[in-house]
């Protein structure tokens, strides 16, 4: 079988609304491979969660216009039936969502919901259902698992129910896992050990994965490669060390300024989210990130931007790669590379910014 999981090229999703037709997802192109982990990441109404969505095929469909392809081992998702989508939904892709209490059902037992995907989607008998349940809860760490099989949803934790998620996720081996922002509900003890868990259950199943998440933290630990979005359109994408190391566009500089020191103690700010410690005041990206309604010509970060000069507002400036797999959305970017001065020290992307000025709209990361 290929390695090469999926493949999104060009995606546009658009909806119709009461102002007219948004565009949420503006041309984004991704790959996926088998055992990899690519992280989305960008501030919130950046349009991950309609990039997720998409692959799943999740969204309003009278509403909602999709462009592009998005192939699920070479088979183009947006030209399938609803019929064929909904085959497929659970068997070769599945999603884990923020909130598992929004997509278990309170009526009906742990049991009785991981079996019926398994039941849709496998040929088995109930009882080997159920046995392939069991399974997969003891793969999650979950704790007496015959006893979990009995209970209801309420009489589980927080980190119980997103292991009995990502049980019902993975019961059926599928290729593409998505996960949106599976650990930001949850304490740092408890989200540190998810995250050991689909790292666990990446090599025992080696299922591609897209991780959405707005926490660098996260992406630091977890993924392989990472894809910043801005506005509905990729602004950087590269390796994990890459970007930690030599972040190009002034948007993922400016986030990464914004996130605490990973190394230092937990101070309760965005990668962490805990409690204790000494509270510091938190770098954010001065400026608000605009909206589908408004969306500037040219670079969609111009404004916030520190480095920006006049041609960054004439047209768009093209993904470009810089070195292999690292491709940034910036004119300026081996300028920046080389330690150019800002053009506007007071704006958002010339890192680090410490505090928010008075004068200036300031949006907090996250
Ligand atoms: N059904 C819809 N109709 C119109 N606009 C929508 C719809 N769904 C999402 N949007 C808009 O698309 C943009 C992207 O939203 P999205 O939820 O993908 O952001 P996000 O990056 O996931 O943010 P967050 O981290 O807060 O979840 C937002 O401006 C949102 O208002």
């Amino acid at each position: 079988m290929s390695a090469r999981v999926l493949t999104v090229n060009d995606l546009h999703t658009s909806f119709w609304t009461e102002s007219g037709r948004v565009t949420a997802v503006d041309g984004i192109s991704f790959v996926v491979d088998r055992g990899e982990i690519l992280g989305l990441v960008g501030e919130s109404g950046c349009g991950k969660s309609v990039t997720a969505e998409s692959l799943m095929r999740l969204l309003d469909e009278d509403s909602t216009e999709y462009s592009g392809t998005i192939e699920l081992d070479g088979v183009n998702l947006l030209e399938l039936s609803e019929t064929e989508m909904r085959r497929r939904r659970g068997k070769d892709l599945a999603m884990v969502f923020q909130d598992p209490m929004s997509s278990l059902n309170p009526v009906y037992t742990i049991g009785d919901q991981i079996m019926e995907g398994i039941l849709i989607h496998q040929r088995c008998s109930k009882g080997e259902a159920r046995e392939r349940a069991l399974e997969m809860l003891r793969l999650t760490g979950l704790p007496e698992p015959e006893k979990r099989l009995r209970q209801y949803p309420h009489q589980l934790s927080g980190g119980q129910r997103q292991r009995v998620m990502i049980a019902m996720a993975l019961a059926s081996r599928p290729r593409l896992l998505i996960a949106d922002e599976p650990t930001t509900a949850l304490d740092v003890t408890t989200q540190a050990q998810i995250l050991d868990l689909i790292e666990d259950l990446r090599d025992e199943f080696e299922m591609g994965t897209v991780f959405i998440t707005h926490d660098l933290g996260v992406v630091a630990e977890l993924c392989d490669r990472v894809a910043v979005m801005y506005l509905g359109q990729i602004i950087e994408e590269c390796d994990v060390a890459t970007l930690f190391d030599a972040a190009r566009h002034p948007y993922t500089r400016g986030l990464l300024a914004a996130t605490p020191d990973l190394d230092e103690p937990d101070d309760g700010g965005a990668a962490g989210g805990g409690a204790g410690g000494a509270k510091r005041e938190l770098p954010t990206i001065p400026g608000r990130v605009p909206t589908l309604a408004n969306v500037p010509e040219g670079c969609r970060f111009a404004d916030r931007c520190a480095f920006v000069i006049e041609a960054c507002r004439a047209e768009v400036p093209p993904l470009r790669e810089l070195d292999s797999g690292h491709r940034v959305r910036c004119l300026r970017a081996e300028e920046i590379a080389a330690g150019v001065a800002p053009t506007h020290p007071g704006a958002g992307g010339d890192a680090p910014i410490l505090t928010p000025s008075a004068e200036t709209d300031t949006t907090e990361v996250p």
